[in-house]
């Protein structure tokens, strides 16, 4: 006989966004985000009998997403997801898990004549901070935090030597490179009780941003780097120092592969080795380098 041996529903790509204003100064803040709302629960009978009467619409998640935002406030987006997961199990007996993703958009306050202007922003438009948080009647809150999509490139500080090589290997060797990629970076934090617990650590979920972005940074730029591997490590070992709360770190980075091009062809033109200049940027295949970090 078969069962329903996993369920989740609910609203994906609700759009929104939220502008709060200070009175006193007519300076404006704007957040964008982009939310999943999925609910898991005592809802087999809907995927087996038709039984609507256990199914809160997804129109209505939608809504109260909205409204959660309009109540709450929606920075940090830790928070935010937590308010709105927390909403569903307080408010409906049957429905036991809230799994609420935020991406928010960076949109960066603009510089005119220099100065920080009250009500203009720029998207910055590669980069987002997301969270998820899992929202469990039985087992509190889960929050993973992250950053996603900031891309980076050094020009040299980077190599890449010593590796397998055998009847299938072309690479040679490199002891100076372009390194470039897209990094997804995610701290797992340690559980929280219930929403109170998140609220009274609310200010931790911004500093520990700010940390292991500037790490990463910080990082990516200083370090000569030996493979994508050793960065990365590098990269969750300090995160992991720096925020005591976190329990795993975890980067997920693309090695955007740009190639030297031999032009001898042209004239004897000098273009690879120490007289490389013009590279070819390749879309693909890249190289996908994971890693998680955890405490001993
Ligand atoms: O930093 C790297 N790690 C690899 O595993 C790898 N493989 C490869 O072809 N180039 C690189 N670079």
């Amino acid at each position: 006989m078969p069962y329903v041996s996993a369920a989740r529903y609910g609203k994906d790509n609700v759009r929104v966004l939220k502008v709060t204003r200070d009175q006193s100064t007519g300076v404006q803040t704007v957040t964008e985000m982009t939310v999943c709302c999925l609910l898991e629960g005592d809802i087999d009978t809907s995927y087996t009998e038709a039984d609507n009467g256990v199914v809160v619409a997804t129109d209505s998640i939608k809504n109260t997403t909205f409204i959660m935002a309009k109540q709450h406030p929606v920075n940090p987006p830790e928070l935010y997801a937590s308010i709105l997961g927390n909403h569903f199990i307080q408010k409906y007996s049957h429905i036991h898990v809230a799994n609420v993703k935020v991406v928010t958009h960076r949109w960066i306050r603009m510089d005119v004549d220099g100065k920080p202007h009250p009500h203009s922003f720029i998207k910055d438009a590669g980069e987002t901070r997301n969270v998820e948080v899992r929202v469990s009647r039985k087992d509190g809150i889960n929050i993973s935090s992250s950053i996603a999509g900031l891309s980076v490139l050094k020009s040299t500080g980077s190599a890449f030597h010593g590796f397998v090589r055998d009847e299938y290997t072309t690479l040679p060797e490199t002891w100076d490179r372009i390194l470039s990629t897209d990094v997804d970076a995610s701290w797992k934090w340690s559980k929280f009780a219930d929403l109170k617990a998140v609220e009274e650590g609310a200010s931790k979920f911004d500093d520990a941003w700010n940390k292991a972005r500037n790490i990463t940074l910080k990082l990516f730029a200083e370090d000569n780097s030996a493979s994508v591997q050793n960065t990365m490590y590098k990269m969750c070992e300090q995160i992991l120092d720096a925020v005591p709360e976190t329990e795993t770190i975890s980067y997920s980075l693309p090695n955007n592969h740009n190639f030297e091009l031999d032009l001898s062809w042209h004239n004897g033109l000098q273009n690879t080795g120490k007289d490389a200049e013009v590279y070819v940027p390749q879309t693909c295949p890249n190289g996908l380098i994971k890693c998680e970090v955890s405490r001993s």
